[in-house]
């Protein structure tokens, strides 16, 4: 495979903004940056064994989430993806088809933000395949939803559900058996592979006066004690609240954890104020958008996140993926 056909042969033949001067090609993209509007930059990197496996990943499948999870972290800025940059440390097995399937699977979700790829890198490795999206967004200024926005009293909410992707990885790597026949394996590991980053959402929090804002990629527990943290605030969430599809339960006693601390759902998980609420579950419910209410925000005396269950109030520790654990 000859590293520069490569590169010319996934090089985009449109684009989707005008403002970009220079594509892939020169040493650095270009493009114009508006005013009023903040530029997001984020970027994630996925290993194989590590966040996927190969034999049940196709190379459309790792395309597709490397992508997805950054948009995510777009979306919970409340920004707008615009373009990204993909950077592949290849094994010599790997073949110049298969890398073009990755390429699909990003294109699959970049047609549907109209995003350009704009860039990237492309070096060998003898060992495991790591794909790496930078995205670039932007928000209207000073409309971003920080971690740090959280107050005293907010609605906590979540979109979608949590548990899916865990229970799907679960099933993936035969620790769970869908002994009960009516649960759909396929549901739950679509939910693993294909993650939808929430991005309406995340614009219609930016459009309200304050919204913090936060996506799931270690587990709903760490991220509300990160925006615990950023706020200085108390969170407390209600366990009987926490949407999770109606099998999850089914697949396995342990599914509370699959829902607490699994993550990779790449929902979206946040607060807004009382009134805010309101709108923001009008506004979902018009568009057929899931989200629902968890808790709420006490008290600024310590950052820390509280779990209410039927029996016992609990201290919900920032337990979640950890790669150094
Ligand atoms: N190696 C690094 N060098 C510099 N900054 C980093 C590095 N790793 C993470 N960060 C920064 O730390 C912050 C938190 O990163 P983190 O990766 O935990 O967030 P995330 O992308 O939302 O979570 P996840 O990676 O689990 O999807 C971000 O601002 C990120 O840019
Ligand atoms: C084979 C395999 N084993 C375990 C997992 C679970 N996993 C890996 S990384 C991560 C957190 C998000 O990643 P990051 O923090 O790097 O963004 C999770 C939950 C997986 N996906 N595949
Ligand atoms: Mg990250
Ligand atoms: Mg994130
Ligand atoms: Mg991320």
């Amino acid at each position: 495979m000859d590293e520069f056909d490569l590169i010319h042969s996934i090089t985009p033949r449109t684009i989707h903004h005008s403002s970009v001067d220079v594509g892939i090609g020169d040493d650095a993209a270009l493009y114009t940056a508006k005013h009023g509007v903040q530029e997001i930059v984020c970027v994630d990197t996925m290993v194989e064994d590590v966040h996927f496996k190969l034999h049940y990943s196709s190379p459309e499948d790792i395309g597709y989430k490397a992508l997805a999870v950054n948009i995510s972290d777009i979306a919970a800025m409340g920004g707008i993806p615009k373009f990204y940059l993909v950077s592949l440390a290849v094994p010599s097995k790997w073949t110049e088809s298969e890398i073009k399937a990755m390429y699909e699977g990003m294109n699959e979700l970049a047609k549907l933000y109209h995003m350009d790829l704009i860039g990237g890198d492309t070096v060998s490795t003898s060992d495991k395949l790591v794909v790496t999206v930078t995205v670039i967004g932007e928000v209207e200024k000073g409309r971003a939803c920080l971690r740090s926005l959280a107050r005293p009293n907010d609605i906590v909410f979540v979109t979608g559900e949590v548990g899916s992707s865990a229970a799907g990885l679960s099933l993936l790597l035969e620790e769970t058996n869908p002994q009960n026949s009516s649960v759909e394996a396929g549901y739950f590991i679509n939910k693993h592979k294909r993650p939808q980053p929430r991005v309406s959402v995340g614009r219609l929090c930016s459009g309200l006066k304050r919204a913090a804002l936060n996506d799931i990629s270690d587990g709903l527990a760490s991220e509300l004690n990160e925006l615990a943290e950023a706020s200085c605030v108390s969170i407390e969430i209600d366990e009987s609240m926490l949407p999770v599809h109606s099998d999850l339960p089914k697949l396995h006693p342990n599914w509370k954890e699959w829902a607490l601390f699994g993550g990779e759902d790449f929902e979206l998980t946040g607060t807004v104020t009382k009134e805010e609420w309101e709108v923001l579950k009008q506004e979902c419910k018009t568009r057929q958008l899931p989200i629902t209410k968890i808790g709420h925000v006490r008290e600024r005396t310590k950052s820390n996140v509280i779990l209410k269950t039927e029996k016992t109030t609990m201290t919900l520790e920032k337990k979640g993926y950890n790669h150094f654990k």
